[in-house]
């Protein structure tokens, strides 16, 4: 059995991933509350697995209403160390077809203060690099996992992290086609600097489902229109995923791990100790 543990959260349409063994289903609170369901750990071709569906079985839960924190707190804490995230996305080039895979490389944040997208606060500040919000080298294996796996894949591009539900006015999807967007969907922003912070890897597997509205000769986009895609696609996603465990190696020679080294700026002796107890799986070392 191997060093590394690999998370993967399920977006829409991935609610379950197959092939796994010595299954268990893990029931968690955090101090950061809920998260989005019980977490299923396994075995996948000798690798150790932690499964999250993120909208929760049955897909319960707004993308404003999914508690991003406890979602990586439970990841960190089942010993997470590289965390995909599986998404639906509607494309902002004509080149990303509906059906296409991408492995975006940069987000811009229009969410707003509703999501918590930090474990800091109450007493502790800190402030970790968000420059590459991704880890390249999980992404490198997602790419050639996505090819392995005979998907059309785009390495790098920018991902737009809307707020939601509603999808985009026609005016706003032309905006982000001006700001360089290359896809758009509305959870990945929180994740990732919440695994920044965990100094989890964090790399994404988007698949395109839509023209979202900008285009003229498709449809806007639908839910119908997105289910469709997911579902002819959800065979290839597993199979990315499945061809992404082997690929993964064990020691990690990114700087994901040790990315908050010099981040908390506050004095350790005034941190209160409910905030220190709190953050001890998550960065218990530099405190
Ligand atoms: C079901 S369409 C909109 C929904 O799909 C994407 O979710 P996820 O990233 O979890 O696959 C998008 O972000 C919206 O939440
Ligand atoms: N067009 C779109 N906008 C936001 N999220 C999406 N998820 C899939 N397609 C989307």
């Amino acid at each position: 059995m191997s060093g590394q543990v690999i998370g993967i959260i399920g977006g829409s349409g991935l609610y379950e991933l197959d092939g796994l063994t010595d299954v268990r289903s893990v029931s968690m609170t955090t101090p950061f509350g809920d998260p989005s369901d019980d977490f299923i750990t396994g075995t996948l071709d000798g690798v150790r697995m932690v499964f999250l569906p993120r909208h929760g079985k049955g897909h319960r839960l707004l993308p404003s209403e999914i508690n991003f924190r406890a979602n990586i707190y439970g990841m960190k804490k089942l010993g997470v160390t590289h965390l995909i995230s599986v998404s639906a996305v509607g494309s902002m080039k004509e080149e990303i077809v509906p059906g296409h895979i991408v492995i975006p490389d940069q987000f811009i944040d229009r969410t707003n203060a509703s999501r918590v997208n930090t474990f800091f606060g109450n007493g502790i500040v800190a402030h970790a690099q968000f420059a590459d919000p991704v880890c390249s080298e999980l992404s490198d294996s997602l790419y050639t996992a996505a090819q392995a796996a005979g998907a059309t894949v785009h390495r790098g591009g920018t991902y737009i992290c809307m707020e939601g539900p509603a999808f985009s006015t026609r005016a706003e999807s032309v905006m982000y086609r001006s700001f360089g967007a290359s896809i758009i969907g509305m959870t990945n922003v929180p994740e990732a600097k919440l695994a920044r912070e965990a100094e989890i890897c964090y790399g994404v597997i988007a698949l395109a489902t839509d023209y979202d509205c900008w285009h003229e000769s498709h449809e806007d986009v639908s839910i119908d229109a997105i289910l469709e895609i997911v579902r002819k696609n959800v065979t290839m996603a597993k199979a990315i995923i499945k061809n992404a465990v082997g690929r993964i190696g064990r020691d990690r020679k990114c700087s994901c791990a040790s990315a908050m080294q010099y981040a908390v700026i506050t004095d350790r002796a005034v941190i209160p100790p409910q905030t220190r107890a709190n953050l001890d799986i998550i960065i218990g070392k530099y405190l």
